[in-house]
């Protein structure tokens, strides 16, 4: 069998729109500017001031609004079967629902069953996630090990646009160490990133097994059997086992103080260790599980679980501001409460997994910049620009450049949101941010070139995502030199006083006022020099009063006739 290949309706495609973001504050993870971006199939064609539109284009005006790459969530699990149950949101509603959220891109795990072919199941994934309606790549599980297993990762790296594999610590499904050193081994082989789910699994078994045994069989029985030095016992023994092999380590879903203490000792000293931590740790603590309410406890239940020091979401917040951790998912994995209830009476059967595709973004600005811990930059690495240079989609994704896919969010940081499951767009029936207000609300969403969120109305289109190949050999994990020259040029610099002000723990850029660096197409551009097509001269003041377009499909210049200030194409 071999990889669909989807057709996008031409009405869907996005070559015919053009699209101007005025007055905003640009934010990449290294640069913050006033810039305007002018985007055109697709793709950032401009950004700077007094531009030069096309009629017709429209135009946002983000005034007072930061402007930032599209949110990247590393890690979801959509149409997913586990626990002998399928999770609530399918590829279609769960980038829905991210889209909703300010994510533009997901990468979700393609799970075979243990023994089952790692490429099959690949085909699978390809043809579940159809209906996606944001961009979305891979990574797949390694669920058992041998021969095939080794070969069929050779070919998803070569031929399938597939970079990283998760391995299990934890779960019938776990690889035991010499398993994971042989494992770890293939990646590094292939230039591909080695992921680890880090728990020690058979502890964690006997620790269930003894509380049943003493009628602990409630929702709290799955922190009290799953403590912290449980999951930083893994974490060392991954890193451990990594450094074997020289091989980089990415540590997915970091939930626990120790455990990113662990990650911290073995950072540093040439070593390429990353860790993720969630929203839901960022959000939430480990309280949850002792709730009254057996739907609400469960409804909190992940693996490795929330913690009961309460102290956890803000100390995970400063991981990430220091740089022990580098990147945020939500691990989203939903199951309805009516799905959760297979584990009454026995806490080992609750079925794993929680929200968060809509809301990590929001609970991040919360917790990180709205709370003095996060710059807006470093809100930009951590939930876009760092994923997309882990996955080899940088600069491609993760910045706001010219030449980037136009994964844009307009983003208000005066607006505020309370997160409810009555008005979340995720398909699960509980939230575990239920009640929580956050700063930080997305206004427009754009998606290559499309505006699917607009004045905050979702506007969706099943199928619009576009499968990413995630290409071997990330420069940021195997070359970080090389990625110095993959950076987009600056466009200019302005200081965030407001922002900047309530930092603690962020370093600034030694030189707080650089020289403006604007591309040479930029200067041409706002200065009127250098190149510029017969018949686009008729400007009368500012960037929105040309009479002359692009045919869309000849991309000759064609004369139109309408006022200026653009029209409504109705597309938008
Ligand atoms: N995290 C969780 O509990 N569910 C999703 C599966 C996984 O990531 O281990
Ligand atoms: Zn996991
Ligand atoms: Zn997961």
């Amino acid at each position: 069998m071999s990889a669909p290949v989807k057709k996008v309706p031409i009405h869907l495609q996005s070559s015919q729109n053009r699209l101007l973001i005025k007055n905003g504050k640009v934010v990449n993870e290294d640069d913050a500017s006033d810039a305007d971006v002018y985007v055109e199939d697709g793709v950032i064609k401009q950004m700077g001031k007094n531009l030069i539109i096309p009629g017709g284009t429209r135009t946002i005006d983000a005034r007072g609004k930061y402007v930032l790459p599209g949110g990247i969530d590393p890690h979801t699990h959509l149409d997913f079967q586990f626990f002998g149950t399928r999770t609530a949101d399918t590829f279609y509603s769960g980038t829905k629902a991210a889209i909703a959220g300010g994510t533009t891109t997901i990468i979700d795990f393609v799970f075979p069953e243990k023994g089952e072919s790692l490429l099959d199941t690949y085909y699978d994934y390809r043809q579940k996630a159809e209906g996606a309606c944001c961009d979305y790549g891979f990574h797949v599980c390694v669920t058992h090990w041998s021969d095939r297993v080794k070969q069929e990762m050779e070919l998803l790296t070569k031929e399938h646009g597939v970079n990283s594999f998760k391995m299990f610590m934890a779960y019938d499904f776990m690889l035991d160490d010499s398993e994971l050193y042989c494992a770890f081994e293939q990646c590094k082989q292939l230039g591909a990133l080695a992921q680890v789910h880090a728990e020690n699994g058979p502890v964690l078994t006997e620790n269930a097994r003894r509380l049943l045994a003493k009628g602990v069989t409630g929702p709290e029985g799955h922190e009290l059997s799953r403590p912290e030095e449980v999951e930083a016992e893994a974490v060392n023994r991954a890193c451990v086992i990594a450094k074997q092999v020289d091989c980089p380590l990415y540590v997915v879903h970091v939930m626990s103080k120790s455990a990113a203490e662990a990650l911290r000792r073995h950072a540093g000293g040439g070593r390429r260790t990353f860790g993720e931590t969630l929203a839901a740790a960022l959000g939430a603590d480990g309280s949850q599980y002792k709730h009254q309410c057996f739907h609400h406890a469960a409804g909190h239940v992940l693996s490795p679980p929330l913690r009961p020091d309460t102290g956890t979401p803000v100390a995970l917040m400063h991981h990430l501001a220091d740089d022990v951790l580098q990147l945020t998912a939500s691990d989203h994995c939903t199951f309805n409460k009516s799905q959760k209830e297979a584990g009454k009476g026995d806490f080992t059967k609750i079925p794993n997994g929680v929200n968060g595709v809509e809301d990590r973004m929001s609970v991040v600005w919360e917790k990180g910049v709205h709370a003095g811990i996060l710059t807006p930059s470093r809100f930009v690495a951590v939930t876009s620009t760092n994923a997309a240079k882990l996955f080899n989609l940088y600069p491609r994704k993760g910045c706001i450049a010219v030449g980037s896919d136009a994964d844009i969010v307009v983003w208000n940081p005066n607006a505020t949101r309370t997160i409810s499951a009555a008005t979340h767009h995720q398909a699960v029936d509980f939230n575990i941010f239920e009640g929580m207000t956050c700063h930080g609300v997305p206004d427009y969403v754009i998606v290559n070139g499309r505006v699917c969120l607009d004045e905050g109305q979702l506007r969706v289109v099943e199928g619009y995502g576009r499968f990413v190949e995630t290409p071997a050999y990330a420069p940021f994990v195997y070359n970080p030199d090389e990625l110095e020259s993959l950076k987009p040029a600056k466009v200019e610099h302005v200081e965030h006083a407001d922002v900047f002000q309530k930092m603690q723990k962020v370093k600034l850029a030694d030189d707080p006022c650089p020289t403006p660096t604007l591309p040479e197409s930029h200067v041409a551009a706002a200065t009127g020099r250098g190149h510029r097509p017969e018949g686009q001269r008729n400007i009368q003041e500012s960037t929105f009063c040309l009479t002359e377009e692009l045919d869309p499909d000849t991309k000759s210049s064609i004369r139109v006739t309408h006022p200026p200030g653009g029209r409504s194409s109705g597309f938008w």
